[in-house]
């Protein structure tokens, strides 16, 4: 396909404000795609890679603004594009705006090329240059990226600078995809379209065009509010039957990926996709939590299955014992809460699963500092390990680190999804028997056993304990009410940092001041800001927040900047107040610094419905 289909295809989708019309844009796209399949599937979520696998392009905004300059022609500068991105407010538009169609003829004259861009050469391409590393690998990326921009047209490169940044902003999330598979490749789409037109002359759901279809950009399993797929099914945006959207659903969670999928569905069918299993080295996406109580528990099971609620950070265990590929003959991966791969940083994990596991598994677990003793440390300082690229040796020895793990997804090559906390618990015990790292169950009715429990746990100087339903499966990516989080500590917040300000004096040089937004899944804009910190943090921290966010500035007005959302901050509050200053229509009350969240993205952190909830409860 070439590129310039794509991109039509894009601001077609773009300008479809319903839910089931894009979905029906989406298909009809799959359905072109032919051998582009999987490109196209990720290309329409803005990802280059599958959503499992953690490589990124690693080209911040400065440097796109610099290639799009560049190409734009002589008398354009990154100053320029940037002033532009100011008005315009993102970059797509920018690129969009600018003509390289001079630049074309330029290297058509000078022997290069004139053919237009196809999707696999823009897949290629970005791949090529996510490898680029070592010294000159600036230079390089800057080189083949105002190679590409050279040769676009105006849609080309606004949706070209949009991909490369990460997003599309078409309105084209991970629910989208799935229905649109499900249509386009298990759906009965013409009689489904008859018996609706026989029904109602129309589509099977009456409002459904009139839906707004922003709510479905979110990326479905990790939305707070989404249960299971069930929930959708009051409110159809596709043809396909709840059947084969689960088909697709199920075949996405164990995967993490579009494409695979995608293909697998229209080749293979259903049938294909039941297939799909579980790959050892191939990160699924976590489950999560929800607040709750005792009596919540109890009320909802009648029994529980208690564990210590430990203050680390999450880590997905892959080993595959006897691996040929591997140097050492067994290869073991470790994956954070967004399946991004932090196996260098925990070399102590890989020894201890190596000397310790000796069948194919996928676990999961906590990663937790502790002191000399063997007692928990606060999480921030596991965070001082974790995605740790240099110095991990000498890390090594100032902060040791412990696997406590709590579930088995799959071992021995048998997956464990479908199966019931305690049995994945009895697995666990297996796959680690003689070890201090399996987690411990504790399974009663009895609310007065579970608080003694809950004692020893904050005692020993756990975060709390976690309730969970003895009989519930697994269920990657969804914040169910399968598994509950008890904790006495006041809450934090976990925000976007979406600007900053400059400091004064000494502070001169380093970003001193954090613009702070929560997640808005009901507005226009993708964040509504609620405060800004400057306190808790160190002169360390801050000189490390600046190299982490200078990166990350998209423009800058005086002592004011504004920034690309991608780090997360977890802040503490004495009080979250209703205010005018701020977008969301509340202030925290005294924020305080207390880490990065380095092991969340922008898609995990607080959402306003959520601060809304704190700001009612308290
Ligand atoms: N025994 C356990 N079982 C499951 N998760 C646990 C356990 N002990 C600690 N955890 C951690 O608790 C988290 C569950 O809480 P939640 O889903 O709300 O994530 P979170 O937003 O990181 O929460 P928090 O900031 O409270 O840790 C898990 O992601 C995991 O990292």
């Amino acid at each position: 396909m070439q590129f310039a289909e794509f991109a039509a295809r894009a601001s077609e989708i773009e300008a479809e404000p319903a839910d089931l019309a894009t979905v029906a844009l989406v298909r009809d796209l799959f359905c072109d795609a032919g051998d582009d399949l999987p490109v196209v599937t990720r290309f329409v979520q803005g990802r280059v890679f599958p959503a499992w696998d953690s490589t990124t392009l690693d080209i911040g905004p400065r440097l796109l603004r610099e290639a799009i300059a560049r190409a734009a022609g002589q008398n354009v500068t990154a100053d320029d594009v940037e002033d532009r991105l100011a008005d315009a407010g993102e970059i797509g538009s920018v690129a969009a705006a600018y003509d390289f169609g001079g630049q074309q003829g330029l290297a058509a004259f000078s022997g290069g090329t004139n053919d237009g861009l196809t999707v696999n050469e823009v897949d290629e391409t970005l791949r090529d240059l996510a490898a680029a590393s070592g010294p000159g690998s600036e230079d390089r990326k800057l080189n083949t990226l105002f190679g590409l921009f050279n040769r676009a047209s105006s849609s080309e490169a606004k949706y070209l600078a949009r991909l490369v940044l990460g997003e599309m902003r078409i309105g084209v999330g991970a629910g989208t995809v799935r229905d649109a598979v499900a249509e386009a490749f298990l759906a009965d789409f013409e009689s489904a379209t008859e018996e609706s037109e026989d029904d109602e002359g129309g589509p099977k759901d009456d409002d459904a065009e009139d839906r707004s279809k922003d709510d479905d950009a979110e990326d479905r399993p990790k939305d707070d509010d989404t249960e299971d797929t069930a929930d959708d099914a009051d409110e159809p945006t596709t043809y396909a039957t709840d059947e084969q959207l689960a088909a697709v659903e199920r075949a996405l969670q164990v995967s993490n990926d579009y494409g695979m999928v995608a293909v697998t569905a229209r080749d293979e069918g259903k049938e294909g996709l039941k297939a799909v299993h579980l790959e050892v080295g191939r990160p699924v996406q976590a489950m999560l939590a929800q607040a709750g109580t005792v009596t919540d528990a109890l009320d909802e099971w009648d029994e529980a299955a208690v564990e210590r609620k430990f203050d680390g950070a999450r880590v997905q265990v892959h080993v595959a014992p006897d691996d040929a590929s591997a140097d050492d003959g067994e290869d073991v991966s470790l994956y954070s809460r967004n399946m991004d791969d932090v196996t260098d940083a925990l070399p102590e994990i890989v020894e201890f699963v190596e000397d310790h596991v000796d069948v194919p598994v996928i676990l999961d677990g906590e990663v937790v500092a502790v002191d000399d003793d063997g007692a928990p440390l606060p999480f921030q300082e596991v965070l001082r390990r974790f995605r740790r690229k240099h110095d991990v040796g000498r890390m090594r020895e100032e902060v040791r680190v412990e696997l406590h793990a709590f579930d088995c997804l799959h071992a021995d090559s048998e997956d464990l999804l479908d199966a019931p906390v305690t049995e994945r618990h009895a697995r666990l015990a297996e796959v680690l028997a003689d070890t201090n790292a399996v987690s411990d169950l504790l399974v009663s009715e009895d609310a007065d056993e579970i608080a003694a429990f809950e004692e020893a746990s904050l005692d020993a100087g756990h975060e709390g304990i976690m309730l969970k339903n003895p009989d519930s499966t697994y269920s990657p990516g969804n914040r169910g009410k399968n598994w509950l989080k008890r904790k006495p500590d006041v809450e934090t917040v976990d925000l976007v940092v979406t600007g900053a300000e400059w400091g004064e004096g000494r502070r001169a040089n380093h970003l001193g001041t954090f613009l702070l937004s929560a997640r808005d899944e009901s507005g226009d804009g993708d964040y509504a800001t609620i405060g800004k910190v400057a306190t808790g943090i160190t002169d360390e921290e801050l000189a490390e927040l600046s190299d982490l966010l200078e990166p990350e500035i998209v423009s800058e007005d005086g002592q004011t900047v504004e920034l690309n959302p991608s780090v997360v901050f977890e802040v503490g509050y004495e009080e979250i107040q209703r205010s005018p200053t701020y977008s969301s229509g509340y202030a925290l009350r005294f924020p305080r610094f207390i880490a990065v969240r380095e092991d969340k993205t922008p898609d995990d952190a607080d959402s306003l419905d959520r601060i809304e909830r704190l700001a009612e409860s308290q």
